[in-house]
């Protein structure tokens, strides 16, 4: 990505018990937000679509396999920043994806989020640097 306050290429993921906080969190930085090109896994994205009305291009949903297709852009270098809300408490059948997800995005030294607080930083990082 270059200079400035740019549009940058988010990948927005939550897990389901995480889904509303990302949901809030998306409300709330609508207005920033919407100056990206936001990226999700299908469900995730669905709703922010649906619930804050964002426009988000949806991958399949993580466990079908969109948490590989964020992970390809990621290799692709088509991903600046990842915003991923994992649910620290629940076994997920896909956890090999989600691993190759993060795997990926700390390989690559993608801006990664993993919850609100980090979010709100990243955002800010986006908005601030000088690129
Ligand atoms: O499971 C997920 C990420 O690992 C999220 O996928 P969905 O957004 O489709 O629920």
């Amino acid at each position: 990505m270059a200079v400035g306050a740019m549009m940058a290429r988010i990948g927005l993921v939550a897990h389901d018990d995480k889904k509303a906080e990302m949901v809030e969190w998306a409300k709330r930085h609508s207005d920033r937000l919407c100056r990206h090109e936001l990226f999700a896994t299908g469900t995730t994205g669905g709703r922010i679509r649906d619930e804050a009305k964002l426009e988000v291009y949806l991958f399949k949903s993580g466990p079908l396999g969109g948490d590989q297709q964020l992970g390809a852009r990621i290799a692709d270098g088509g991903l600046d920043a990842l915003v991923f809300f994992i649910d620290p408490l629940t076994a997920l059948p896909h956890d090999v994806d989600v691993k190759a997800l993060t795997r990926l995005a700390t390989l690559y030294g993608t801006l990664f989020a993993c919850n609100r607080a980090t979010a709100d930083a990243v955002l800010m990082a986006l908005e601030a640097e000088k690129r």
